[in-house]
């Protein structure tokens, strides 16, 4: 090994490369690849035809997440033909090709960005691969973790490796103390309101400073998962004593000795102190207020304390035509406060804010208020790990009373491959990581906020900052609830 001061990324790429030629894209060993129903079935059909097996099945974990309907009873017969196909195609390939599959009635099912890292499957170190841009959500645990397409998928499932080109590096330093009611998510949608969606492309994201270093696993997750909607290719945070507490004692995670032995590896992946990087930006953490995207990208954004912006952030002729068909779509005049939109829909849930924290933080601002009469609210934990530990905290009792719907575990309104959408004009306070055009339903409005913000909203039937939220019959813990 050399001496040479290294970041995070640099040491995580360089032990894994199997060969790098010249001038030649590098050859990486992958060490996990997660597998789901939409973006498998051409790469396995891919290997039949050539007539090869996968090279390493035990290194393949397969779930279904992005078609699957949230209500239980329409889980066993699924009306969507494409949706149905999809799942009973990768039935039938994890069958023949020897992957685990976590199926719909498997007590693990979920999203899999949300399984991977509460099976202990995710560790520190590992390379990452699925066929799905928001893969960089196990970068939270100082993984290289990234998306890839189809192609890619048939070539890791023959090979166990991927012809990659050397990213740079970017370290985004969030430093200072979080207000309490401004979460993880708040950070990210900061960090993409400032540097733009394309802001971090061809780069990967290393997140650190002391409030990134406060956060919890599962924050620290929100925000690696927003890594791609700053065009990075990854996001990446040192593990440290957090993630190795997170990490301990689950399934898939080493025992005995072998966990020293882990952990001993795992300390000497954070960058070394002089290591230098290709870009660096510094935020202070005081400055962030609970966001709210008001556009048609997650760069869209601005505190909910501001306004619908009135004039174009660039002021090029695409950059003006850009804010006007944003506006325009979202149906938003400039101006106009951010506490005075009202919404129809509420949705929690997604790879970006589903996890067990993220519906304690809703359920403490919901409870003992109801959803506004005008609106009409669901929650879809991440998993069935998820749900279950909601159900034995009593979240669920929480949502039901409010008014919330409470679903099964699945992608859900994230995007509108399921039956879980949005009707044309329904505007959405949405926990995503994407407000796209259509990505809710045709016509649809999506708001990105975090949980808490968006269960505010959920009661308010306005976006309100929960900042100030009236925590009922709980006041004497306010401070703690949001914090
Ligand atoms: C369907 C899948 C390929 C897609 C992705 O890659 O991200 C989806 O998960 C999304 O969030 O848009
Ligand atoms: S929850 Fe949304 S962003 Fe995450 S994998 Fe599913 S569709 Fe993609």
């Amino acid at each position: 090994m050399s001496d040479k001061l290294r970041t995070l990324f640099e040491k995580v790429w360089d032990s894994h490369v199997v060969v790098a030629p010249e001038g030649e894209p590098t050859i990486l060993y992958v060490d996990l690849h997660l597998i789901h129903e939409v973006t498998s079935p051409q790469a396995f059909e891919g290997l039949r035809l050539a007539g090869r097996p996968v090279r390493r099945p035990d290194r393949c974990i397969a779930t279904v997440d992005h078609n699957v309907p949230t209500i239980k009873d329409h889980r066993l017969i699924i009306a969507d033909q494409i949706a149905s196909k999809q799942i009973l195609t990768l039935r039938d390939n994890c069958k023949e090709f020897g992957v685990e599959l976590f199926d719909v009635h498997s007590p693990e099912q979920g999203i899999v960005h949300v399984i991977g890292p509460e099976l202990g499957i995710t560790k520190p170190g590992m390379t990452i691969v699925c066929g799905d841009s928001h893969t960089s959500t196990h970068g939270a645990f100082g993984a290289l973790a990234f998306g890839i397409g189809t192609s890619e998928v048939e070539h890791v499932l023959a090979t166990q490796t991927l012809p990659q080109s050397r990213p740079k590096t970017f370290r985004i330093s969030v430093e200072g103390k979080l207000s309490p009611g401004v979460t993880a998510k708040d950070i990210v949608l900061a960090i993409i309101g400032e540097i733009g969606t394309d802001g971090a492309t061809g780069h990967v994201i290393e997140y650190a400073g002391s409030a990134i270093r406060e956060l919890s696993m599962e924050g620290r997750m929100t925000v690696c998962n927003m890594s791609i909607e700053a065009g990075a290719r990854a996001g990446m945070i040192a593990p440290d004593e957090t993630t190795f507490a997170y990490v301990k004692g689950r399934r898939y995670s080493p025992q005995g000795d072998k966990w020293d032995e882990a952990v001993a590896h795992w300390r000497s992946l954070a960058t070394d102190e002089g290591a230098t990087f290709d870009r660096e930006l510094t935020l202070r953490a005081e400055d962030i207020a609970p966001q709210v995207s008001w556009g048609t990208s997650p760069g869209m954004v601005v505190p909910v304390t501001g306004n619908v912006p009135s004039t174009a952030p660039d002021d090029s002729e695409a950059g003006r035509r850009g804010f006007e068909r944003a506006l325009a779509y979202m149906a938003l005049k400039p101006g106009v406060p951010i506490t005075g939109i009202t919404i129809d829909r509420v949705f929690i849930g997604s790879c970006t804010n589903s996890r067990i924290e993220d519906l304690r933080a809703a359920a403490r601002v919901v409870a003992g208020h109801h959803v506004h009469t005008n609106v009409s609210a669901m929650v879809v934990p991440g998993s069935q790990a998820v749900k279950a530990e909601a159900e034995r905290e009593g979240l669920d009792r929480i949502f039901l009373e409010a008014g919330f719907e409470w679903r099964e575990p699945g992608c859900s309104m994230c995007l509108g491959m399921n039956p879980d959408i949005l009707s044309p004009g329904e505007r959405c306070a949405s926990t995503s990581n994407r407000n796209f055009e259509g990505r809710q339903g045709a016509g649809s409005h999506t708001h990105l906020v975090s949980p808490q913000m968006a269960a505010a909203a959920a009661v308010a039937g306005h976006f309100v900052d929960v900042r100030e939220w009236n925590f009922a019959g709980q006041e004497e813990t306010a401070h703690a609830a949001i914090s």
